[in-house]
Order: C-alpha cells, then sequence, then structure tokens
C-alpha cells in the first residue's frame, strides 16, 4: 500500500506540475536581452519582475521595453491609438522591477538569467538564488557560449535547471533554443519548451554544446567576417553588402556583430579560445579586442564597427 501511495503521489506531483504552466517570470539583467524576454513574458499573459543592479538601469530597460511595445502596438492595432496605448499600457503593468535578484526569486515559476557572459559572477548569482527560490522554482540561462552544466552546477537544482536561449532583439526573433543537460529532468524541459510555446516562439532541442546550435554556426562566421577584414581582403561595408545581397542575410556580420554587442562577442570568443585552443575558428582576433578596449561595443556605446546616432 506505502509502495502504491508512493508510485501514486510521484505521479500525481509529476502531472500537477506538468500541467501547472508558468505563470509568474524573474528575469534577471535588464540590458538587451533581459529587457526583451521581460518584455515577450509579459505580452504573453505573463506575471514579470525584472532585475538589474541600479534603479536608474532598470529606467531604462522599461524605456526601452515601452519603445519596442510601441512599434509592436503600431503593427497590432493600426490606426488605432487608443488601442495601441492601452495594449502597450497593459503589457508594461505586468512588469514590476527590483534591484535586489534574491528578493525577486523568493515566489516565481522561473528564473531566467541574461546577465553579463561571465561563469563566475553567474554562478555567484545562481548560488545566492538556490537558498532563496521554492522548490518548484526552474532556474535557465540565456547563455550564449558557456555550458548550462558549469552554471547549473553552482545550485542543488541541477534536474530543474536548463538553457532558455533568446535570440536579439527577442520581439522579432522567433526561435528560442531550449538546452537540456544531462540531469535536467523531463519535466523541467517540457515546461521550458511549453514556456518558449506560451512566449510564441518556436523551440529547438539542444544539447549543451558550445554555442548550442545558432551560436555554433552564427560566432564563427561573423570572427571570419572580422579576420578577412583584418587581413585587409575587403572592406566592412562590402562585406556586409555582399552578405546581404549574395547570401540573403538581412544584416551583414559586422552590423549583426554591433548589434549583438562587441563585448559580448569577446567574452563568448574569450572564452571559446581559452577552453579550445586547437579549434582555428575559436581563435581570438586583435581588432575586436581592440575596439572592445576602447568601449566601442557597437550599438549600444555607438559605435563599434560603425558609428550610430546616440539616442
Ligand atoms: C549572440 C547570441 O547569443 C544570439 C543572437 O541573438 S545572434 C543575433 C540574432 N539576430 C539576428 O540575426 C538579427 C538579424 N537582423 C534582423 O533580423 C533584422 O535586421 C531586424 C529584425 C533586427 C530588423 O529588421 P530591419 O528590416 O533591418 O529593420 P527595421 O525596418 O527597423 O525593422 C523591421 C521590423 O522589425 C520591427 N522591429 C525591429 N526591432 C524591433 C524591436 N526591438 N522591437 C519591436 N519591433 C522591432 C520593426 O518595427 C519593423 O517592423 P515593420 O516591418 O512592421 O515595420
Ligand atoms: N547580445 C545578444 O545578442 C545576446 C546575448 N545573450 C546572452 O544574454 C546575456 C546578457 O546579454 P546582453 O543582454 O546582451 O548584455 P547587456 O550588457 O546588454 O545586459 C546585461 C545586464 O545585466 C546586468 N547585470 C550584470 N550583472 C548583474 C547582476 N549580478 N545582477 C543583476 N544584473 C546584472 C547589467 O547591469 C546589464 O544591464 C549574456 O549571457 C549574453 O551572452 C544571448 C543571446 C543574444
Amino acid at each position: 500500500m506505502a509502495h502504491v501511495c508512493k508510485v501514486f503521489s510521484r505521479r500525481l506531483s509529476t502531472s500537477t506540475a506538468v500541467r501547472s504552466a508558468i505563470k509568474h517570470v524573474t528575469v534577471i539583467g535588464g540590458g538587451l536581452m533581459g529587457s526583451g524576454i521581460a518584455q515577450v513574458a509579459a505580452a504573453t499573459g505573463h506575471d514579470v519582475i525584472m532585475v538589474d543592479q541600479t534603479d536608474d538601469i532598470l529606467a531604462k530597460s522599461k524605456a526601452a521595453i515601452q519603445k519596442s511595445l510601441g512599434r509592436v502596438a503600431k503593427k497590432k492595432y493600426a490606426d488605432d491609438g487608443e488601442a495601441q496605448a492601452s495594449f502597450v499600457g497593459e503589457v508594461m503593468s505586468r512588469i514590476s522591477t527590483n534591484t535586489d535578484a534574491v528578493a525577486a526569486c523568493g515566489k516565481t515559476d522561473l528564473v531566467v538569467e541574461a546577465i553579463v557572459e561571465n561563469l563566475d559572477v553567474k554562478r555567484r548569482l545562481f548560488t545566492a538564488l538556490d537558498a532563496a527560490a521554492e522548490e518548484h522554482t526552474i532556474f535557465a540561462s540565456n547563455t550564449s557560449s558557456l555550458p548550462i552544466k558549469d552554471i547549473a552546477s553552482a545550485t542543488k537544482r541541477q534536474d530543474r535547471f536548463g538553457g532558455l536561449h533568446f535570440f536579439n532583439p527577442v520581439p522579432m526573433m522567433k526561435l528560442v533554443e531550449v538546452v537540456k543537460i544531462p540531469e535536467t529532468s523531463n519535466e523541467t524541459f517540457e515546461r521550458l519548451v511549453n514556456l518558449g510555446k506560451a512566449m510564441e516562439k518556436t523551440t529547438v532541442e539542444c544539447k549543451d554544446t558550445p554555442g548550442f546550435i545558432v551560436n555554433r554556426l552564427l560566432v564563427p562566421y561573423m570572427m571570419e567576417a572580422v579576420r578577412m577584414l583584418e587581413r585587409g581582403d575587403a572592406s566592412a561595408r562590402d562585406i556586409d553588402t555582399a552578405m546581404k545581397l549574395g547570401a540573403g542575410y538581412p544584416m551583414g556580420p559586422f552590423e549583426l556583430a554591433d548589434y549583438v554587442g562587441l563585448d559580448t562577442t569577446k567574452f563568448i570568443m574569450d572564452g571559446w579560445s581559452q577552453k579550445y585552443p586547437d579549434i582555428e575558428i575559436f581563435r581570438k582576433s586583435d581588432l575586436l579586442n581592440k575596439l572592445v578596449a576602447e568601449g566601442k561595443f557597437g550599438r549600444k556605446t555607438g559605435e563599434g564597427f560603425y558609428k550610430y546616432d546616440k539616442k
């Protein structure tokens, strides 16, 4: 009887958990990606807390979300200014902000981390959150390039840990890579996939390999373009034009690198070149390093490979 009860209760708890969808999402990091993830989660009916280091940063994140929502609303409710304003207001009302990550994850179904691409910083954050979050809370990282396993091992909930890798700009890009480590339970994986779908994205299943699917192909391609420029084979403009008109990419590799952020691209390359010194396409680039050292991070700082109007 005890055995039957145990099996029954295990089944019940599993099916209850699977049925209970993720309703409340805490997004840590309100930068390019975190603000996009918070926006789309709220626009698809989730209650969201967005966390960053200061109120100033959070105010900027909210302004970015409001602006992006305005663009979405214009398409959704063309010629109906009132409906546009009410859509933006309603979505914004589902997003609250906090500078205390630990306090913000006390009562949430999912934590999505989108902070700086640095393993030690991410691990420190998750160790602190692990002690504060409820048992059922799932943790996910939006890392571009770090092994999910190396982040998850900072917690005692590796069965409730996975990768949830969104693409920039989150409101426009339709893909989410859902990354499984061997410890990720099927239930957790299913809930992450269901969240991706609830956020109106297409999901693909990825193993915990460097760059998962997209970045394993895309980042070496961008870096090959940088090397082509370093060799003096072609100008950045011509390489961008060639890849847009000759290969159908919406942005050329330099426009894209500036869009992603040269700091983030450098973090990715530093990690890979250190970990896989024998893989030629993971080699670092002097030009990329120089731009980052000069504070030229791309669009977000007003200059990268190109110059941008600061808004
Ligand atoms: C590093 C990683 O880990 C992973 C990554 O993310 S890698 C990067 C992946 N991202 C990409 O490859 C992006 C490639 N670029 C693109 O797809 C497109 O250039 C783009 C969608 C970003 C912009 O499109 P565009 O045609 O060049 O510019 P633009 O005309 O301004 O925008 C097109 C539409 O997108 C909308 N849009 C663009 N950015 C938006 C945003 N942040 N929020 C809301 N809407 C947005 C615009 O409102 C516009 O809508 P309409 O067509 O209805 O007018
Ligand atoms: N930029 C891109 O195109 C993509 C980036 N990613 C990944 O998403 C993550 C975030 O990248 P971006 O949004 O581009 O970076 P970003 O630099 O725009 O934003 C990072 C934000 O995290 C905040 N932050 C840093 N440490 C924090 C902490 N301990 N607690 C709370 N907030 C903290 C920063 O203040 C900043 O606002 C990285 O892991 C990156 O690799 C994933 C997909 C695409």
